[in-house]
């Protein structure tokens, strides 16, 4: 594709949120595309979805191994190049379809490296200069690597998203949102799993019983958990690795550093144009403007409060669109942002956090209720079913949702509903849901 040397909107980042921005302002606006890797970005790519292929086989061997004496005989094993050969089926399309899919929207698109010389002009590989009137940066982050001798020997998220064989032992370092999700994926197809962590409070934005529920019955299902632990050098030995830390000595095969990720700066040479980086990220304001007025950012490049999720960069995006575009002029308001965990079991929260209502006692009342004997989780035989329920105290309307069980994911999307249009009690126990499912059980928890 020929580009033009002028584009209204130039967007930097072809994941989630740059493609959301695209296609929202492209039936006004002359739009340019520039992606350095993989057009789809993290999420299709080396993030969420190709996570949930590999947990579709682990969802399936947990919900066996629960029914094991319930009328099912014999738990299935994980056939791991099958389920790696699954996932590429979905991956390996994705990068193409992604830049078709925009070009076909009258979008163009470029792939190489690309940089500011000034707040008009960018500069492509074959030295070609374009200028732009807007510019939105939605270059997402990377994995952080530690900085430690032996830093040359460590995987990330995804190189174990892609990975051919299976090792005997993996140790992840961090125990975050990714190491929870894949450290039990490598344990039930068969690898012994170590986790270093270097405190002793994983997951902290997370409801505390509900997070050590996690970890216990994580470390049930055989993986060891190392807290207060920090990774300090890595030296290859004969047949894997030595892992030094300052609580002792181990030994693995494999090593996923897990210790969160950085902004995806670097390249854009955002020196030459004014734009404000911080150490969390791309400031912006609350129109998600930077430093300089007509470069705007989106998604996790940015340093924000609001968690770094797929549905989040869309939704940025899709404002932006808004905001270039006329339609709107308001500052970003965000919805309630549901988040789950998928984990031995899936671990979900949204609204008020657990911390919060724990902060504040008079303003909100906490129920945690055990949903084992519940029809929906005793069917399931999910042994250990718990929801988290938080009421604003004066109006007792439902502020808050947790809960950590193997069928819960439609149900905290039920519960961003009803917050996000402020239902009553009362006009939930007016519905009927069908029955029996998890939601059926709505009017039970409201
Ligand atoms: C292992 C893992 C699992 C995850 N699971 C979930 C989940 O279950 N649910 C969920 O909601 N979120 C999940 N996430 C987070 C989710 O992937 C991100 O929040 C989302 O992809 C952010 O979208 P984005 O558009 O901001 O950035 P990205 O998707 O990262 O896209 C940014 C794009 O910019 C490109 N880029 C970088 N630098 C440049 C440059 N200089 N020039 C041009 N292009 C550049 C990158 O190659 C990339 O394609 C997961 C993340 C990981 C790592
Ligand atoms: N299901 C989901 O929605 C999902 C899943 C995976 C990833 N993600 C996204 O990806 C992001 C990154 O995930 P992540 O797990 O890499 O980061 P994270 O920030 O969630 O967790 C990193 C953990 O590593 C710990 N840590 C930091 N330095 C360490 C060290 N030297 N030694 C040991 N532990 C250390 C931190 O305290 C933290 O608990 C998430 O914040 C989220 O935005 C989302």
């Amino acid at each position: 594709m020929e580009l033009n040397k002028h584009y209204d909107v130039i967007i930097f980042g072809a994941g989630p949120g740059g493609t959301a921005a695209a296609y929202g302002v492209a039936h006004k606006k002359s739009v340019l595309v520039i992606e350095n890797d993989l057009f789809g970005g993290t999420c299709p790519n080396r993030g969420c979805d190709p996570k949930k292929m590999l947990y579709s086989a682990v969802q399936a061997k947990v919900r066996a191994t629960n029914l094991q004496g319930s009328g099912l005989k014999g738990v299935p094993t994980i056939d791991w190049p099958d389920l790696m050969a699954f996932k590429r089926q979905y991956t390996r399309q994705i990068p193409k379809e992604t830049e078709n899919g925009l070009q076909q929207a009258g979008i163009a698109t470029y792939h190489g490296q690309v940089h500011f010389l000034d707040e008009q002009h960018v500069q492509l590989a074959d030295k070609t200069i374009i200028s732009g009137d807007d510019f939105i940066l939605a270059t997402g982050r990377r994995p952080r690597l530690l900085d430690i001798p032996g830093q040359e020997y460590l995987k990330t998220s995804t190189d174990f998203l892609d990975l051919d064989a299976l090792p005997k032992r993996m140790t992840f370092v961090g125990a975050g949102l990714v190491t929870m999700e894949l450290a039990n994926i490598a344990n039930q197809a068969g690898v012994a799993v170590d986790i270093l962590h270097h405190n002793d409070q994983p997951l902290k934005e997370w409801p505390t019983p509900l997070v050590t529920q996690l970890v216990e019955s994580m470390a049930s299902a055989g993986i060891h958990f190392h807290f207060n632990t920090n990774l300090t050098a890595i030296t290859k030995q004969a047949g894997g690795y030595q892992l030094t830390t300052d609580q002792g000595i181990l030994s693995s095969d494999y090593v996923v550093a897990a210790v969160g990720r950085i902004a995806n700066t670097e390249a854009l040479k955002l020196e030459n144009c004014g734009v404000t980086v911080t150490k969390r990220g791309i400031a912006v304001d609350d129109h998600l403007q930077t430093s300089t007025p007509h470069i705007y950012a989106l998604g996790d490049v940015m340093a924000k409060p609001q968690p770094k999720l797929t549905p989040v960069a869309a939704y940025e995006g899709q404002y932006l669109a808004q905001l270039l575009t006329g339609q709107n002029t308001e500052a970003i308001d965000y919805p309630v942002i549901p988040q789950i965990l998928f984990g031995t079991a899936e671990v979900s929260q949204v609204g008020v956090t657990y911390q919060t209502a724990e902060n504040h006692p008079k303003a909100y009342q906490i129920s945690t209720l055990d949903l084992t004997h519940w029809y929906t989780y005793n069917r399931l035989k999910d042994p250990l079913a718990q929801a988290v329920i938080i009421r604003a105290t004066a109006t007792q309307q439902v502020v808050g949702f947790a809960a950590f069980t193997t069928a819960g994911e439609q149900l905290l999307n039920l519960f961003s509903l009803i917050m996000n249009l402020k239902l009553s009690n009362t006009q939930i126990q007016e519905m009927i849901f069908a029955y029996p499912t998890a939601a059926s059980d709505l009017t039970y928890l409201m």
